[in-house]
């Protein structure tokens, strides 16, 4: 037997279920009066006191539609319906019109044309559109307004003629026979469900499933246990996980802070919806998405996926992309080396990537940082064991002591099974550090069976409009799009600077420009104003440098100032100011 609830918008239909009540089976239902609201809050109630279905009509319909989770059923209007109302308005000598939701008045609308008959269609989509609908159609003339309970009473209301579409008993009928198979069909659901929940439940790793708007829909037994449900809603790490997934449509695995620890996530897009998959990381290391340069940490997780392609059309960077290619399918050790800031990092991150394990992290050692011991404890802990498959980064090897070196050879010589794909950096000058016994020969020789040079961008210039422009690119998410691009004097200045920082330093320069810039271009002035700025701390250095510090104080002095006055273009209240004095003693001191 189905239990149902019927609310019926208006009390018509509440005399004719009556009537229909006594004739049918397979039914127990009870009839309740309720237009909109009312009658939302009455379903609401009704959802815990056990019934199997809902049944009402028009907008009260679809408004408890969206507050319940038991099946609805719309009565619809049918075309019986409106043929009876329009009959019965064919009488009027009045202007008419039908105004409502599309489920009356397409069907409406059909009827009237066959039959010829000029009365006019309005269609709504929200409730509170009606009063002005109808107002208007008053100015125009009408005065018989055709429609569901709202438009009705707001007709009366206006002083029109309301004429209200009631259902008629085959409109009923439909409709009981909807909720039989509705009724069914979510029965069998509901028991599919639990069925799931309970499996999910059984399982001892902690899983959440979110919408695209970053609320939880479901959380399984360990979930709940595990998590509050507003920490890991609120947690940015997790939204920012949410949207990429959904946004990339692709698995995207993540290392985040929740409660003090660290927990290693997968998160899968299941039809609308993402799923989370919580992996506690046993590990105590920290956890670091790429791009957060700041962070300063001896051994770090880099887990972002997203991957920064190395852009250049110049042959050398075609060749890196090539190698990057190739090596990034063997498992032997990947060497890179070139100057500080010109895309190492990225080329090994983009061997990681292509790699295609991006379960397992990115790890970065930075060599600065590294304490003797600390890698070998790493290697045993119970978080790099269950990721030994994955990618190590080596960041500036050549900055490693003779402890660390060795360190490391012994760790490497000891992966027989070529488990860890190594990958480090250097500068460019290995073979003489060899030579001079700074470096390991042995350390050198196992890890650099497969090397990628990067030349400095000074020489590869022709990569520098490219870059600029993918930097441009990525600044309109930050910053907005007002900067398009940069006039051709001012791109040409920034390709003969020769650049000691290389891509790093660019990156910032046309960070700088951006944010300074007031017009779509780039000008020239901007470029010339912030290349300036960039070569002051060098020139100063070099001045610094060409001071004798043999002479007397006196004359010690008189260098620093007529130093500094060449620097301000012989510009003295410039050059006093710089050196905190007032003009007329620079002027002594000179003497
Ligand atoms: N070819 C390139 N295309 C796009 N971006 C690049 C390229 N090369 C470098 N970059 C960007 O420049 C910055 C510096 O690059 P990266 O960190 O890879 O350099 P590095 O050689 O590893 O630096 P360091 O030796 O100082 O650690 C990064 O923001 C990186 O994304």
């Amino acid at each position: 037997m189905i239990k149902a609830l019927v609310i019926v918008p208006y009390e018509g239909l509440y005399e004719m279920m009556k009537d229909i009540q006594q004739e049918v089976e397979d039914f127990q239902f009870d009839i309740e009066l309720g237009n909109l609201y009312e009658g939302v809050a009455i379903a609401k109630e009704a959802e815990n006191n056990g019934y199997h279905v809902i049944i009402s009509r028009g907008g009260t319909a679809s408004l408890i539609q969206e507050a319940v989770s038991i099946p609805v059923i719309d009565i619809q209007v049918s075309g019986y319906d409106v043929l009876r109302i329009i009959t019965l308005v064919k009488g009027f000598s009045r202007k008419a019109a039908i105004v409502g939701f599309s489920n009356i008045t397409q069907g409406a609308g059909t009827i009237c044309k066959i039959l010829d008959l000029d009365i006019k269609t309005l269609t709504i989509t929200k409730d509170t559109e009606v009063k002005e609908i109808l107002t208007n159609l008053k100015k125009h003339g009408y005065e018989v307004i055709i429609g569901d309970v709202v438009t009705v009473q707001t007709a009366k209301q206006l002083g029109l003629t309301g004429v209200l579409i009631t259902s008629g008993k085959e409109a009923i009928m439909d409709a009981l026979e909807e909720a039989k198979r509705s009724y069914r069909i979510f029965s069998q659901l509901q028991q599919d469900v639990s069925l799931f929940q309970s499996i999910l439940d059984c399982n001892e790793q902690p899983i959440g499933v979110f919408n695209k708007e970053e609320k939880l829909v479901y959380g399984n037994e360990r979930f709940n246990h595990e998590f509050h449900w507003m920490i890991v809603e609120n947690s940015n790490d997790i939204k920012k996980l949410i949207q990429e997934t959904a946004f990339t449509k692709e698995k995207q695995t993540r290392a985040v802070h929740i409660n003090q620890s660290i927990w290693n996530i997968a998160a899968c897009p299941q039809d609308g919806a993402i799923a989370l998959f919580f992996e506690k990381n046993l590990s105590n290391q920290s956890v670091v998405q790429v791009g957060e340069r700041e962070a300063k940490n001896a051994i770090e997780f880099r887990t972002s996926t997203s991957y920064v392609s190395l852009s250049g059309k110049s042959e050398s960077i075609q060749k890196v992309l090539k190698q990057i290619d190739q090596y990034s399918v063997s498992d032997e050790a990947v060497w890179i080396s070139g100057e500080k800031g010109n895309g190492k990092e990225l080329a090994a991150h983009a061997i990681y990537v292509k790699r295609n394990n991006l379960y397992d992290p990115f790890i970065v050692l930075q060599s600065d940082l590294l304490r003797a011991g600390q890698l070998k404890d790493f290697m045993v802990e119970d978080f790099f064991q269950k990721h030994a498959n994955g990618v190590i980064y080596v960041k500036n090897i050549d900055h490693l002591s003779a402890d660390i070196q060795k360190e490391l050879y012994h760790i490497v010589q000891n992966d027989h099974h070529k488990k860890i794909k190594w990958l480090v950096s250097s500068e460019d000058n290995m073979e003489e550090k060899v030579k001079s016994g700074i470096f390991d020969r042995e350390l050198y020789q196992t890890l650099g069976q497969q090397k990628i040079y990067i030349p400095p961008l000074r020489e590869r210039r022709e990569d520098i409009e490219d870059l600029i422009h993918v930097f441009i690119s990525d600044l309109h998410p930050k910053y907005g799009n007002g900067v398009v691009g940069i006039r051709p004097d001012a791109l040409a200045k920034l390709v003969s600077y020769d650049w000691p920082s290389n891509v790093e330093q660019l990156k910032q320069v046309i960070e700088q420009l951006f944010k300074q810039t007031s017009s779509y271009y780039i000008e020239m002035e901007d470029v010339a104003a912030v290349l300036a700025q960039c070569e002051q701390p060098e020139k100063r250095a070099e001045a610094l440098t060409s001071i004798d510090l043999n002479g007397t104080l006196e004359e010690i002095e008189k260098q620093v100032i007529t130093k500094v006055l060449e620097e301000e273009g012989l510009n003295q209240s410039k050059a006093a100011k710089r050196l905190g004095i007032n003009r007329s003693t620079l002027w002594r001191k000179l003497k």
